[in-house]
């Protein structure tokens, strides 16, 4: 077979990469350098040339929406079927191993996956529960320490004690949180790799099963890694098969949640002759871009040390734009994408990213208002909105009695007069008997322990749960839901409530029952049933795969979740002290250090045309804040760099001198004043319209004063007088 075509267009260094002999590799190399595609290929390789199965292989990658990619990608270039290959994130991977070995991993067959939201509340309850102080534990702190715990492959039982009383009762949290999810039969996410590491660590047998299996397994963006992950990955890799693994140091971002950059040395070290091959010639960027951002990113020490050339032209210089304020940097933004637009380029080859998804709101507004069509990734996932959560509630019930979370959410949703009194009667019950709430709320019913009221209205709401479930159980899994909605009281509930907000809530109850209509069980995941297999989709989808995905729109998103991608024109917004680096970072080196990594993640993204905005003032929580630019624009080599309104930094340093500031962005007349114009205040002096905010009788000005600063004032009132 000739397979000349996987390795023909690449560079000597790829080509090595890709053909290399079956062993342990590492691909070392920076941003844009090909070496997603160098994975794909390997696969693709490995299969036609090596000959491994399909199942034979492994893949491993950051997000649902990166493994539907590759998989699309391996497809295009192998002859053959690849539907027995397992591509996937490690939720997903762990999620598969657990569902086949419930028994194994000591689960119930019906366990479900809980999300963040119904973590918290759980530790909640347990905190509760175990009569401490919400003040001194609080729950997020609680879930984090939980969390962060797993992240080491930490259980209660593992942990010192130690001798405070903190520590004691914090463990105490721990322990019985993972008492009351195993009786539940829930997994939150952290659980999941947990599991999957201790069932292959305590099963020999299963164990060599998947190591004779996979042949080769292969990680993208490795630098991103927990210990865990790592762990994982090298016990499965610990017998006649191999790890290939691939990542940038530079491009390691997620320290924060547990993300352990040195797992890059841990397999150099631990695994048997590793080759590390490195890759220098980028292939996405233009000269500035990329110069800009090697030098940005020698800023930091610890690194691993790469240096990237391209053979492209220098392209433009990087766009480095003072705003104003946050309205200005938003009406630029949005000007220049309808400029690009106009020049004939598609929207959705345009990103902007920013540090924290609260800033996508201003976009927002001000591309629905000029009819810019947009895609917000990571904003609320559908599955995670009230109405479609409160439905899945009834379907976990339903599968699962023992469902603790799913119970306490719908047991008296719509009111079906079950109040506080019977709930902690039954949450109290089921402490002292080791019950879940379905199993002690059957207790009560049938030892009478509870007023008639009480009591019918509950065992009312057990019959209703377990009539769905003999109700439905042939149904397809559409029909079940539509059923659910109908028949559960959830939709006359919110159809009661009336307005716009129910409109839409119903709305999207029908959607529920259309996306389990077009729901097909992945082609790898056969061995789930449709129920099953909806309920993990909804729990482990990421939420950017909707539909409008392939809409022609701009796409918004924080730099986090870039990874990876490519645009051909990117803006960073919000690139300002204090918000990027955050306030926080700047305290911290190792934190510093991991924002401008995130920053060198956020640039080399780009592949043309790169904008890098910062506003002077910013509205943030309800007050106004003045940042300067952030240092990272200060590390930028001037000559990659073109100052767009060079006037403002000026001005910045001396804000008495505001003259004639001069205005690029759009601006539409508010009785009368216009951004940019110099006006008069009887009491504060003379000033620069600066910002504007709604219309007519309501709109209001923000206007820089020589003398006091800047102020709000509704134009209706504050009698300025233009000059
Ligand atoms: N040999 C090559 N010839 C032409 N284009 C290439 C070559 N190798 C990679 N590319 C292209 O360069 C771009 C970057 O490749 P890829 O996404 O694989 O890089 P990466 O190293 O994974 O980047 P990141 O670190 O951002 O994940 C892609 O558009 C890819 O198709
Ligand atoms: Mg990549």
């Amino acid at each position: 077979m000739d397979v000349s075509y996987l390795i023909d267009g690449l560079n000597d260094f790829q080509r090595a990469a890709v053909s290399a002999p079956e062993q342990n590799m590492l691909v070392l190399a920076g941003a844009g350098s090909g070496k997603t595609r160098v994975l794909t290929h390997r696969i693709a390789w490995l299969m036609q040339v090596e000959k491994i199965p399909t199942y034979g292989i492994l893949a491993v990658t950051f997000t649902n929406k990166a493994a539907k990619e590759m998989r699309g990608r391996i497809t295009d270039i192998c002859p053959f079927q690849i539907g027995g290959m397992w591509i996937g994130t490690f939720h997903g991977i762990a999620h598969r191993l657990l569902r086949l070995h419930y028994q194994e991993a000591n689960l119930p067959e019906q366990f479900q996956i809980i999300d963040s939201d119904d973590q918290q509340k759980m530790v909640k309850r347990i905190i509760k529960s175990l009569n401490l102080d919400e003040k001194y534990y609080p729950a997020k702190d609680m879930q984090w320490y939980i969390n962060d715990k797993k992240d080491e492959g930490l259980r209660a039982k593992h942990i010192d004690a130690g001798y405070s009383l903190q520590d004691k009762q914090r463990l105490q949290v721990y322990q019985a949180y993972e008492e009351a999810c195993q009786l539940a039969g829930l997994v939150d996410f952290a659980e999941l790799l947990l599991r999957a590491h201790e069932l292959l660590l305590n099963n020999a047998a299963l164990l060599h099963h998947y190591q004779d299996r996979f042949k080769h397994v292969l990680v993208d963006e490795f630098q991103d890694t927990n210990k865990l992950q790592y762990a994982w990955l090298n016990l499965l890799t610990d017998r006649d098969n191999y790890l290939t693994i691939v990542g940038d140091d530079d491009q390691s971002i997620y320290g924060w949640r547990g993300a352990d950059v040195e797992n890059i040395q841990r397999f150099l070290k631990e695994k048997t002759n590793p080759v590390t091959i490195r890759l220098e010639q980028n292939y996405r960027s233009t000269g500035h871009i990329l110069n800009a951002s090697n030098k940005l990113i020698q800023n930091n020490s610890d690194r691993l040390g790469k240096e990237l050339w391209t053979s492209g032209e220098d392209g433009e210089p990087i766009a480095i734009y003072s705003a104003f304020n946050d309205y200005d940097e938003t009406r630029y933004v949005t000007s220049q994408i309808q400029a690009w637009e106009r020049e004939g380029n598609k929207l959705c080859d345009c990103a902007i990213l920013y540090r924290s998804n609260a800033q996508s709101r201003l976009f927002e507004e001000q591309f629905m208002a000029n009819q810019l069509p947009y895609h917000i990734y990571g904003g609320q996932r559908f599955f995670d909105r009230l109405e479609i959560k409160d439905s899945i509630a009834y379907l976990r019930l339903m599968n699962n009695h023992q469902d603790d979370a799913a119970f306490e959410r719908i047991v008296n949703k719509p009111k079906r007069k079950i109040g506080n009194t019977t709930l902690d009667k039954i949450r109290l019950c089921a402490r002292e008997q080791g019950y879940t709430m379905w199993q002690a709320s059957v207790f009560l019913i049938e030892e009478k322990q509870l007023s008639a009221g009480a009591r019918s209205s509950l065992s009312g709401f057990i019959e209703l749960v377990s009539r769905f479930k003999s109700e439905t159980s042939e149904l397809p899994l559409f029909q079940m839901v539509d059923h659910i909605i109908n028949h559960s009281g959830l939709k006359a509930m919110f159809e009661a409530e009336k307005g716009e907000k129910s409109r839409s809530r119903i709305e999207n109850l029908q959607e529920l029952v259309s996306a389990t209509k077009g729901f097909v069980i992945p082609e790898e995941e056969q061995e789930m049933d449709e129920l099953t297999a909806f309920l993990a989709y909804a729990a482990l989808e990421s939420g950017d795969n909707q539909a409008d995905e392939f809409e022609d729109a701009v796409q918004l998103m924080t730099m986090h979740s870039a990874k990876g991608l490519e645009f051909s024109q990117v803006f960073m917004v919000g690139v300002e002290e204090g918000m990027f680096p955050g306030q926080r970072s700047t305290e911290d080196e190792t934190r510093l250090a991991e924002e401008r990594r995130l920053c060198y993640v956020g640039m080399t993204r780009a592949m043309q045309k790169l904008t890098i905005c910062h506003a002077e003032s910013r509205r943030l929580y309800g007050q106004e804040k003045f940042h300067s630019a952030s240092r990272f624009i200060a590390e930028l080599p001037e000559k990659d760099i073109h100052f767009v309104r060079k006037q403002a930094q000026v001005k910045r340093m001396q804000p008495a001198s505001i003259k004639a500031p001069v205005f690029n962005g759009e601006s539409q007349d508010v009785q009368g004043f216009k951004l940019g114009q110099q006006v008069k205040h009887v009491k504060f002096g003379e000033g620069t319209i600066i910002a504007q905010e709604g219309s007519g009788e309501n709109s209001r000005l923000q206007v820089h004063f020589s003398d006091v600063g800047s102020k709000w004032l509704m134009t209706a009132y504050a009698r300025l007088e233009a000059i």
